[in-house]
């Protein structure tokens, strides 16, 4: 069976957080969605929880799939889930952390597989969110 990896799409104002690695050199540079791989016998959104704490010592509430499942090498597969936060990320294993408007996305020199849920991703952040609910 394909081994998990769950990245986040943690949504504040309209932005989406991106996150610039380091490592390995064929990925040094390139932006991702912050996550991990889930390990045997841990849940998905636990998974995630525990690897934004770990990368940028961020706490957040994880919420529903976004966009498609994505093929990567070494029989892996990629799922993005929402997120939510009231911290703020500290890159703690990235070099670069950076707030992405809708309108940024297909700009940014993203991981090859993160590319597939670009269009989902920028339906997501032209939702109206909770803070731009009129009260
Ligand atoms: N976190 C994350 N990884 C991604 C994304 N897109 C993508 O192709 N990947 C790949 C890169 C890595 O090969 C793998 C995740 O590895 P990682 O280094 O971030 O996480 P990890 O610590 O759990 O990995 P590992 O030590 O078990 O190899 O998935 C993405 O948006 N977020």
């Amino acid at each position: 069976m394909a081994r998990i990896v769950v990245g986040a799409a943690v949504v504040r104002d309209g932005r989406v957080l991106a996150a610039r690695r380091t490592r390995p050199a064929a990925a040094a540079g390139r932006w991702e969605l912050p996550g991990g791989a889930v390990e045997p016998g841990e849940d998905e959104a636990a998974a995630l929880a525990r690897e934004l704490r770990e990368e940028l010592d961020l706490d957040v509430v994880v919420g529903d799939r976004v966009g498609p499942e994505v093929a990567l090498p070494g029989e892996r597969v990629l799922r993005i889930r929402a997120c939510r936060t009231g911290g703020e990320p500290t890159a703690l294993e990235h070099d670069a952390l950076r707030w992405v408007a809708p309108e940024e996305l297909e700009g940014l020199d993203w991981l090859d597989a993160d590319r597939a849920v670009l269009p989902d991703l920028g339906d997501l952040l032209r939702q109206p969110g909770p803070s731009s609910t009129p009260s």
